[in-house]
């Protein structure tokens, strides 16, 4: 992949874009709230584009986490013309499926992908619009491996630093453009 650093200026935007909500959905969270920024297309596609320069010719596949990863996958995969692959909340998608547990900053989850999702050694980026804890991400990478996937790298808007999604997530190549 493309190394490629994220400009002062997108960096600068996505900060002003996202909004912080201390003690949401719990006491002792700070929700980072990334609606401010879909709701401008300047900033939106520039995230976009962004990412498509990082994963571009790289990947056969973008899959996104449910929900929050799909705002960033779908429009990623349109762009760079390759497969969409939705990693869906438990009890979604018809059988057969291929499940994974995780836990939660706040709470657990399970997800899904179809059983027959990818052929062996495609090429996929992940991405999600946050990595907090990295439970998800690497119950999702993991999902992705048992499907036949090679994780060609993960994609993030934002990184939550002091919770440790990266020790969860060794030897993978992230690429996240704004660290908390
Ligand atoms: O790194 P982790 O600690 O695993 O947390 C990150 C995950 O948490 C959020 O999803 P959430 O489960 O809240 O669902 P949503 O996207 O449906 O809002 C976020 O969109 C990531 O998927
Ligand atoms: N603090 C947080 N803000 C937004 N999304 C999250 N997903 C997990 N932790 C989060």
């Amino acid at each position: 992949m493309t190394p490629t650093p994220v400009s002062d200026g997108l960096s600068d935007l996505i900060r002003a874009r996202v909004r912080d909500v201390p003690g949401f959905p719990q006491e002792g969270v700070t929700f980072r709230d990334i609606t401010p920024l879909l709701a401008d297309g300047t900033a939106f596609s520039a995230v976009i584009g962004h990412l498509a320069d990082v994963f571009s010719g790289a990947v056969d596949a973008v899959a996104g986490i449910e929900a929050r990863g799909f705002l960033l996958a779908a429009p990623l995969a349109s762009v760079l013309g390759c497969s969409l692959l939705t990693v869906r909340k438990a009890g979604k998608l018809p059988p057969p499926v291929l499940s994974a547990d995780y836990q939660l900053e706040y709470g657990s989850a399970s997800i899904e992908i179809p059983a027959d999702a990818l052929r062996p050694g495609a090429r996929v980026a992940v991405l999600d619009d946050v990595l907090a804890t990295g439970g998800t991400a690497a119950a999702a990478c993991a999902l992705l491996e048992r499907a036949g996937a090679t994780i060609t790298g993960l994609g993030f808007l934002l990184e939550l630093g002091e919770l440790g999604g990266r020790d969860r997530l060794p030897g993978r190549e992230l690429h996240t453009l704004v660290t908390y």
